[in-house]
């Protein structure tokens, strides 16, 4: 459906995105991670058409980003960071306004305004779309990414700065529009939601690719699993296997080497002392995530 290759920008002398290539499948949430100022917003630009590569190939549906973008942009849908709406129009007027602009019939954008309100849960009263909330604000953004019914959104943080409910809310809505057949790109600094939605990740750091997969397979490439161990002892004194907590009245060994657990088993059996739990720790996404940008973890 959508195949980068060889993708750079530079801004003057910098360069914000470099060499970067991957593919997305027709119906996947693709979801883009990093750190501030990693290009993410560069990326999503260059494939919503509105900054052009200083290098590199875009193509969606087997057209050309650049020789193609009339057609391409005609089943696109863009998000921005912030939307500029139009403060003193109504959310009815806003939204036709833009099916004005794509030529779509205005008995279908009629109907097509109020499925979107509903399914949005969007109910303005008339109000003004200056006098709306955050949350609505950017409802009414989403609904206008929607008014030319896209097969490809693309979207920058579509949740960031919200409660957690209509956080919740955009997020379910977007898992909706996958059901649809769209396929989606976002980008998002929550990663339990990068994890819970998408089909595929891609972490950016420096304007380049560190790893792109799914959540699983970021976990094999990066996340060492590790093993907890809690033992009870009557005396700890010549343990010497590993760094060891104490935890009310048991002892807590956390480590990745398997021969550790093995030998702590054995030196509590042999000190006359009870295991009482051995388990894994699976690190989640934005474990790996601090991890890969340098951040030192705590333990647990
Ligand atoms: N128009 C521009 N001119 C010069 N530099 C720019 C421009 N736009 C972005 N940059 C720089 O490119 C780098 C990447 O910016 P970008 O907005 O793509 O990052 P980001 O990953 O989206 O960050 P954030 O998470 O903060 O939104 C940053 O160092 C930024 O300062």
């Amino acid at each position: 459906m959508i195949e980068v290759s060889g993708l750079r920008k530079e801004y003057g002398d910098f360069v914000a995105v470099e060499n970067l290539s991957f593919s997305i499948a027709k119906g996947q949430i693709f979801g883009i991670v990093g750190p501030n100022g990693a290009g993410k917003t560069t990326t999503l630009k260059m494939l919503g058409g509105l900054i052009k590569p200083s290098r590199g190939d875009i193509s969606m549906k087997g057209l050309d980003m650049f020789r193609d973008s009339v057609e391409i942009k005609s089943f696109l849908g863009f998000l921005p960071e912030e939307s500029p709406l139009y403060e003193g129009m109504s959310v009815n007027d806003y939204l036709m306004f833009f099916a004005e602009l794509y030529d779509i019939d205005k008995g279908v954008a009629k109907k097509r305004i109020s499925d979107l309100l509903f399914d949005l849960s969007l109910n303005a009263d008339g109000k003004k779309i200056g006098d709306l909330s955050k949350g609505m604000k950017r409802k009414v953004a989403i609904a206008r990414s929607l008014i030319n019914d896209p097969d490809i959104l693309i979207y920058d943080e579509p949740a960031s700065g919200l409660d957690p409910m209509t956080s919740r809310y955009i997020t379910d809505y977007v898992r909706s529009l996958k059901k649809e057949g769209k396929t989606i790109i976002f980008t998002a600094h929550n990663l339990y939601q990068v994890e819970s939605l998408c089909d595929n990740i891609l972490i950016l750091k420096n304007g380049q690719k560190i790893i792109q997969g799914t959540a699983d397979h970021i976990r094999e490439e990066y996340g060492k699993i590790q093993y907890r161990l809690e033992f009870r002892v009557d005396d700890i004194g010549d343990y010497d296997l590993a760094d060891v907590t104490q935890a009310d009245d048991a002892y807590v060994v956390i480590t990745d080497d398997i021969d550790v657990v093995n030998n702590t088993t054995k030196w509590v059996a042999s000190r006359g002392g009870d295991i009482v739990e051995m388990r894994t720790i699976v690190p989640s996404l934005e474990d790996i995530f601090l991890s890969i940008m340098g951040v030192e973890l705590f333990a647990e």
